[in-house]
């Protein structure tokens, strides 16, 4: 569990984080949005201990970090890349680093194998690939076999091979109970690899739900019909919202069923219903500038 209890960062003149406050549940892959510069570095580096608050609390299993008596078996992050030294192959890397969390040589092996990076293991990792160099910033992250991480912007430089083996590894550590946050810029990114959503704008968070939520909230079913006149009449008084677009009706506030079981009821036969998918996209950059 990581809670956010009104964080504050101020740099001299610039509020970096503005009284941000939200969780990232066990089970659960939590995405952390926003645009460059509204402030998720800064308040992933205080969830870390990196950054110390101006104001307010960063919790990790209910302490902050500086309490907790092992971090590496706590929590793992994924913070930059070139944590290792480009001399240094990707398997002398991890295995100086397992020192430092307490981890095996086991340990180390199975956790090239398990990011894909056993065939190059042996390679410097400065000529490693930003793909590599992620996967190898994760594989450090899990040395102690933490049951939270935070990963901020793991998907940059992935290819979608890459990204697909991402999610079933974060799909994986919620599935067995840890907890995952992960920050991008962009919400397509993420779409298909999380269960929550937190939105960060100018420092502040203006969202905090399950990504079903952001899908739902615009959902808009457009129906044509013989009769479009009675139908507005009977979907406005069900409690839905209706515009008029071109040909069709355009209703936001009933589910298709009972829109269809309106139609049925007025007896007004429905040539077209259909729910239109939200722009995701767009529903984030609303709230993302906000
Ligand atoms: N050490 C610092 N000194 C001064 N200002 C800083 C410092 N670190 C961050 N800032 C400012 O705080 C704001 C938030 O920066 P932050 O890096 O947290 O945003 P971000 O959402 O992670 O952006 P990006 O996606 O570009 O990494 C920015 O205006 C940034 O310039």
């Amino acid at each position: 569990m990581i809670q956010a209890v009104g964080l504050v960062k101020r740099y001299g003149r610039v509020a970096a984080v503005q009284e941000a406050s939200f969780s990232a549940r066990p089970g659960r892959v939590t995405g952390f949005l926003g645009l460059n510069g509204s402030g998720k570095t800064t308040t992933l580096r205080m969830l870390l201990g990196l950054v110390r608050p101006t104001a307010g609390e960063a919790r990790i299993n209910n302490r902050r970090f500086r309490d907790l008596s092992h971090p590496a078996r706590e929590v793992g992050a994924v913070l930059e890349q070139g944590i290792s030294h480009p001399g240094q192959s990707g398997r002398a890397h991890l295995t100086s680093q397992a020192i430092l969390a307490g981890a095996g040589r086991s340990r180390v092996e199975a956790l090239l194998d398990r990011v894909g990076l056993t065939e190059a293991a042996d390679r410097r990792s400065g000529n490693y690939s930003l793909g590599m160099r992620q996967r190898l910033a994760v594989a450090t992250a899990l040395l102690g076999d933490p049951p939270t991480l935070v990963l901020d912007e793991p998907a940059n430089g992935l290819d979608p091979e890459g990204v697909a083996w991402l999610r079933q590894l974060l799909r994986d550590h919620a599935g067995q109970g840890g907890t995952v946050l992960i920050s991008s810029h962009l919400l397509a990114e993420l779409a298909h690899l999380i269960d929550d959503v937190v939105i960060i704008a100018k420092g502040r968070v203006t969202c905090e739900a399950p990504l079903a939520d952001l899908y739902g909230a615009s959902g808009r079913l457009r129906i044509r019909s013989r009769d479009q006149h009675r139908l507005w009449q009977v979907f406005e008084r069900a409690g839905g919202r209706v515009t008029r677009n071109g040909d069709a009706l355009e209703v936001v506030g009933l589910t298709p069923e009972h829109a269809g079981e309106i139609a049925f009821h007025a007896r007004v036969p429905l040539h077209e219903l259909t729910v239109e998918t939200p722009d995701l996209e767009q529903i984030f950059l609303d709230l993302a500038a906000a």
